[in-house]
């Protein structure tokens, strides 16, 4: 799928970051039809929220199992094999090669798309180093952005910041997907590499995913509202 084909309502995935199955089922009631796409992270997947992934299915909207999948090749083929069953969009791996070749063997020819984490947009220069990584931000993440792309995942998950560079290496042939979107005047938290709804979609990202600038607000729906406006007026 090209930029231009995917759905307009659909470049906001709201991240279903909440305690419980009940609170994430009251703000999907809140959003109504101004969220088409939600992601389903750790703290609501180990709260139950994984049979979620089906319901939300069924009702129409996309989800995006955000389970950063990384362990030893085998257990990640069969990991995503179970997720596939699910009936999820998105799933996140690590992007190290053995847990990618791992995670597109286990995707095989179901719908499910593998995104590669290439580096966590929580992390800045110094806290690679901190890590052990030579390498600096934009050059680890170009570098698992090659490798992703000769293993066959489907996507990358990236700040906005290398999207311009990203979408150099790999086309249109992946689906850049970016964490890291701050509308203007809202709260950075844990974020280090962040843009705003409108600028990351300038910079040539596909997906936005936002967390706490929705799910905090007092108005989360006025708040979708204003990304989807902001995203419609970067689109032209
Ligand atoms: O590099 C990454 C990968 C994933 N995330 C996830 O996205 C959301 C962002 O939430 P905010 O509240 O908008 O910060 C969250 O679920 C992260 O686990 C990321 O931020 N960065």
């Amino acid at each position: 799928m090209t930029p231009a084909e995917i759905a307009p309502k659909d470049r906001l995935i709201v991240a279903l970051d909440l305690p419980s199955v009940d609170a994430a089922e009251a703000m999907i009631a809140r959003l109504g039809d101004s969220v088409t796409f939600y992601k389903i992270g750790y703290q609501l997947a180990y709260a139950g929220g994984l049979p979620l992934i089906g319901k939300l299915a069924d009702k129409g909207k996309k989800v995006f199992a955000d389970l950063k999948l990384h362990d030893i090749g085998n257990t990640v083929t069969r990991g995503v094999e179970s997720v596939a069953r699910l009936g999820a969009t998105f799933l996140t791996v690590h992007a190290y090669p053995q847990t990618m070749k791992g995670a597109v063997e286990g995707r095989g020819t179901s719908r499910l798309k593998i995104l590669a984490v290439t580096v966590l947009t929580s992390y800045n220069e110094d806290d690679l180093h901190a890590a052990g990584y030579r390498l600096g931000v934009s050059e680890l993440v170009e570098a698992r952005a090659q490798q992703a792309q000769v293993l066959g995942v489907d996507g990358l998950v990236s700040s906005p910041e290398e999207v311009g560079a990203l979408r150099k290496i790999v086309g249109h042939q992946m689906h850049l997907v970016t964490p890291g979107i701050r509308p203007a005047g809202s709260a950075t938290g844990d974020q280090k590499r962040i843009m705003t709804p409108g600028r990351a979609i300038t910079a040539g990202a596909d997906y936005l995913v936002v967390g706490r600038p929705v799910v905090e607000a007092t108005d989360p729906k006025a708040v979708a509202d204003a990304i989807h406006a902001e995203v419609a007026q970067a689109l032209g």
